[in-house]
């Protein structure tokens, strides 16, 4: 299945003679670009055969095996070993609590973009009150929305603040982003990278052969070569993504000397979080300034609610995906979900929590699940759902320590804080990520954030101004909030 992911190729749909595209960078970047709903349909629908239906015979079978080997470990399905890595009895009910907690959020977030999409393309293509069609949010799984940031942002008069844009004018390299967020790191009191780091990672394409270009960072747990790989394009997304790796490679680095039995994230969620909480510091509109990436002046009102949409169609939006695409798999592998429903079951999940339909009818030939990375790579995706809660946690206790936060005082808010060379927050992050998972993951997190739950408060006392504004802005509208059922059929009758 993972081969089939990488190696699936699809035709463009200008010239249907040209059928060498691949996922990366080809097709991402197109679908990041095009504003054509039959563009981005067939790119949707061809690579969803390519990488999705066609790897479902496998899935099935790897249910199977997989489900033996959770049986040989002392677990009832693969679910219940996924879930063991949390070792809370109540995991799947504090991810059901923190939905709750962030869904009306979300919801404001999805009315206001649908409005916006049915500005763009017209009542025909987005409905008024229906679920807001996948292929016409800016990525192939429509997991987080920045691609559509240009054409939606809530005060389009604002200065637009093209990261990528500036990055090609200064002839940035996948190199100058990697040394860049090494020194960030550094500028904290970690550790910076090794020799064989950068001697032994493959940071660009390579033009001799095929890899996996699907980014990823390794700890050869020999205490010096760690490694990463990905297909760098110089570009906003890919600058994100360099601090993702880089924070795996830290916190390999920094347990290094752990007895290997514990050289890992307290939990899965944990390592997820280590790079996106520093990227949440570069991202700020401080740092890019500081770094010659933003130009300027300060922020007013409309510019800091624009800044904290930027911020909400990557990180809000994707949380009802990532929990989709778990429960769907929990689901699975439970034997809830036969493989005549797989895609049923998968589509009704997308549309009840993520509230996005599919654009064409769907039936059991297809199997959508596949055609995400995670799925045909049998990488487990609760991870990210936990990241994206705790990292606000994180940030919001780092930037107090920085001095950069601090609750109540409208010069030190949480959506401008930047940690960087704050040796004091570097500490205390490196303190808690030295203990890897030699200690239950509550102790972890209460030695960084003084809190031993996940909870939602960080993330939603960091959006709160954009969840006033979007309240506010779909009253003014009268837009409805929420979504009716679908009308793209996707459950051939049972
Ligand atoms: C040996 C091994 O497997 N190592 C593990 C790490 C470890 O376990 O030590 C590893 O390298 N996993 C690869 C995976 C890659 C990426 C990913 O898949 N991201 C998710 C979700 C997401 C999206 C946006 C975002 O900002 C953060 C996350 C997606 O793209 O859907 C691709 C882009 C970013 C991270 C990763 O780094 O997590
Ligand atoms: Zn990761």
């Amino acid at each position: 299945m993972e081969s089939n992911y990488a190696t699936s190729k699809i035709c463009s749909f200008k010239n249907a003679t040209k059928c060498d595209l691949a996922l990366e960078p080809d097709i991402t970047e197109l679908f990041a670009k095009s504003q054509d709903p039959e563009e981005l349909r067939h790119l949707w629908v061809e690579w969803h055969r390519a990488a999705g239906a066609r790897a479902r015979d496998n899935f099935t079978q790897y249910v199977q095996l997989d489900n033996e080997a959770a049986k040989l470990n002392d677990f009832k399905d693969v679910a219940e070993w996924w879930q063991a890595e949390y070792e809370v009895a109540d995991f799947e009910a504090q991810l059901a609590r923190l939905w709750e907690d962030v869904k009306p959020l979300y919801q404001q977030l999805h009315a206001y973009v649908r409005r916006r999409l049915r500005d763009k393309y017209g009542d025909q293509v987005v409905s008024q009150k229906g679920p807001i069609p996948a292929h016409l949010l800016g990525n192939m799984w429509a997991q987080t929305w920045n691609n559509i940031e240009s054409f939606t942002r809530p005060y389009p008069d604002k200065k637009e603040v093209d990261i990528t844009q500036a990055m090609q004018e200064q002839n940035y390299t996948a190199l100058k982003m990697f040394q860049m967020s090494d020194e960030f790191f550094r500028s904290l009191n970690l550790t910076a990278m090794p020799e064989k780091f950068w001697k032994n990672s493959i940071i660009e394409k390579p033009t001799d052969r095929e890899i996996v270009c699907h980014a990823s960072a390794w700890d050869f747990y020999d205490g010096e070569d760690f490694r990463i790989k990905q297909c760098t394009t110089i570009d906003y997304e890919y600058f994100q993504t360099t601090h993702h790796e880089m924070g795996h490679i830290q916190y390999f680095l920094q347990y290094r000397h752990q007895p290997v039995i514990f050289r890992d994230g307290a939990n899965p969620g944990f390592h997820e979080a280590v790079g996106d909480t520093i990227a949440l510091s570069v991202s700020s509109p401080k740092h890019l300034r500081r770094v010659g990436l933003v130009s300027g002046d300060a922020e007013d009102e409309q510019t800091e609610i624009n800044q904290l949409y930027k911020m909400g169609i990557d990180k809000i939006v994707f949380l009802p995906f990532a929990y989709t695409l778990d429960l769907f798999r929990y689901g699975v592998f439970r034997g809830e979900t036969r493989p005549e429903d797989y895609n049923c079951h998968y589509w009704q999940l997308r549309e009840a929590l993520q509230g996005v339909e599919p654009p064409v009818n769907r039936t059991e030939e297809d199997f959508d699940a596949a055609a995400k990375y995670h799925v045909s790579a049998d990488v487990e995706y609760a991870r990210y759902y936990v990241s994206f809660i705790i990292q606000f946690q994180f940030h919001r206790a780092l930037c107090q320590l920085a001095g950069e936060y601090v609750p109540e005082d409208l010069t030190k808010k949480l959506v401008d804080c930047d940690i960087y060379q704050s040796v004091a927050a570097g500490n205390a992050l490196a303190n808690m990520l030295k203990m890897g998972s030699s200690r239950p993951w509550p102790d972890a997190m209460e030695a960084l954030t003084g809190q031993r739950a996940m909870r939602a408060d960080g993330l939603l006392e960091y959006f709160r101004p954009l969840h006033d504004w979007l309240r506010a802005e779909n009253q003014r509208t009268g837009e409805h909030i929420g979504w009716e059922p679908s009308k793209i059929q996707y459950c051939t009758s049972e």
